[in-house]
């Protein structure tokens, strides 16, 4: 089995719904993304020859996910009042609208759905929420 694994960052903010805790005031994380593909055999000719895939279209992969939501503010639907978030956009905040709860694990989830989707072996996603805790995701 080969694999590949790359990683991209983005920053945002969210809160937890129902959360006891501070978690369920508005703050802001540098949310770190880890995603692994695995693939039983390489590519056997072309450009791709001996890759799982290049890393290039991983790496901009991942890294076009992650922008979508940096500097945005990570809503669970539902969880605030429409008049807010239409106070919010009518300030001009970007909003990434989201059908789950924002836990590190649901955000692993969103990622490995999302590589899923374009065709690429993905086997595990990591959401670091800070340096030391980290959710994973796997197949
Ligand atoms: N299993 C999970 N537990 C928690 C999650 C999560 O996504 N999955 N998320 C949170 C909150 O988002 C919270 O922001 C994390 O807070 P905390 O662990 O306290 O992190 P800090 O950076 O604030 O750590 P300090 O040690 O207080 O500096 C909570 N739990
Ligand atoms: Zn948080």
């Amino acid at each position: 089995m080969y694999g590949l694994k790359t990683e991209s960052s983005f920053d945002a903010a969210h809160f937890l719904t129902d959360y006891h805790g501070k978690c369920e005031n508005l703050h802001g994380h540098r949310w770190r993304v880890v995603a692994y593909l695995e693939q039983a055999d390489l590519q056997t000719e072309g450009t791709h020859k001996d890759m799982v895939i290049d890393f290039a279209d991983f790496k901009h992969a991942l890294r076009d996910l992650t922008e979508e939501l940096d500097h945005s503010f990570v809503v669970e639907e539902g969880s605030l009042m429409p008049k807010t978030l239409d106070c919010l956009r009518e300030e001009g905040f970007t909003l990434s609208m989201m059908p789950f709860r924002t836990t590190a694990e649901n955000l692993a989830r969103y990622f490995f759905g999302k590589l899923a989707e374009q065709g690429f072996p993905v086997s595990q996603v990591d959401v670091y929420e800070t340096p030391n805790n980290c959710a994973i995701y796997r197949a």
